[in-house]
């Protein structure tokens, strides 16, 4: 045991930390995220958790695990006060409690493609004051949630939850969220992108030319070496660079169907921009702030590029640099060498 002492059930109780409301619903998902816990840790002793059983309203193959996630979510969460359920994996918003306060927008599984390889998962969640309509409820700039968090199911189960005014982490340890840190920051000087370079043809300029600079490390203009790490996990990506800083980009591409990348806005990029900027860091497209954006579709995507504070300004001064200095064949990046 650490320092910190106390649970997440201690966390919620304590004096002016959520409303009773907030605490109600997040001590629903943290009972649906330790059952969920259990199931993925056993892997194929519960069937194949990865097998493809159908595509959601947005076209992407859904696995069982994402199916069985979000029907443990909307269930546990019908008897609290979320009036509006918002989920990757439904259609349209859905009223739980007619009586509820809360608007709750999840990515029940992130990185299904992680599912069968053992590699780590998790959920994602957002939270607002409920409104008469799931419409208005959810297509409001980010900067109105009253909370967010994710959870990773990896080599040890973590529950992060912001509020407006705290970032703490738990642990799951014998059937109890531990306290591990409230003071969580993203590093200031980092090294680390992570990208999937597998789209670089499909990039736009600037994204090619800011990946071409890390690469080129001491011999770059910024004269500094980078290190790479891609999961396919939102959440592990995200836990990766709370804990030890770095960039992740997911930008729009070329390929038919990315022209706006491939995160969703509502329950991936929001949340995790609240998450981010609370850690000190910045979260954008590439050139706004995320937080500010206002969806007009629940289920519409963003490009998404977040972590530490100056190394995401600096994907957004690549945006503003002349033609001359990101082509290809004649960039130097004069402007920025060191
Ligand atoms: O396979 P790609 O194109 O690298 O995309 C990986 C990204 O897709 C996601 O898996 C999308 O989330 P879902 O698994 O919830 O659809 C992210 O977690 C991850 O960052
Ligand atoms: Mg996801
Ligand atoms: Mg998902």
């Amino acid at each position: 045991m650490t320092a910190l002492e106390g649970t997440l059930e201690s966390f919620l109780e304590g004096e002016g930390s959520v409303s009773e409301p907030l605490a109600i619903t997040v001590t629903a998902l943290a009972f649906v995220a330790e059952t969920l816990a259990g199931v993925i840790s056993s892997g194929p002793l519960n069937g194949r958790l990865g097998e493809e059983v159908g595509a959601n309203s947005d076209g992407d193959r859904q696995k069982k695990l994402d199916v069985v996630a979000d029907e443990l979510f909307a269930k546990a969460l019908a008897p609290t006060p979320v009036r509006w359920y918002a989920s990757e994996e439904r259609p349209t918003a859905e009223i739980l409690n007619p009586e509820g306060t809360l608007a709750l927008a999840i990515d029940p599984l992130d990185g299904s493609s992680n599912i069968d390889v053992n590699i780590s998962i998790g959920t994602i969640f957002s939270v607002f004051e409920a409104k008469e309509s799931g419409l208005e409820s959810f297509h409001r700039p980010g900067r109105e949630q009253i909370a967010a968090g994710y959870v990773v199911y990896g080599p040890q189960t973590v529950f992060i939850l912001a509020t407006r005014t705290r970032l703490a982490q738990f642990v799951l340890d014998r059937g109890h969220f531990f306290l591990v840190s409230d003071s969580l920051r993203i590093p200031d000087r980092t090294t680390e992108f992570a990208i999937n370079a597998s789209n670089y043809r499909h990039w736009p300029r600037p994204i090619r030319a800011f990946v071409d600079d890390c690469i080129a490390g001491d011999e770059g203009p910024w004269g500094e070496n980078f290190n790479m790490r891609w999961v396919a996990s939102l959440v592990a990506e995200t836990h990766r660079i709370l804990t030890r800083g770095g960039i992740f980009l997911y930008p729009a591409d070329a390929r038919r169907g990315y022209g706006q990348g491939r995160l969703r806005l509502v329950y991936e990029c929001a949340p995790i921009a609240f998450i981010v900027e609370r850690a000190g860091g910045k979260a954008t497209d590439g050139i706004d702030r995320i937080l500010d954006l206002t969806p007009s579709e629940l289920h519409q995507r963003t490009p998404l590029v977040f972590g530490t504070a100056e190394k995401v300004s600096r994907v957004r001064a690549y945006h503003d640099l002349p033609e001359s200095e990101i082509s290809p064949l004649f960039g130097k990046r004069g402007l920025f060498r060191v």
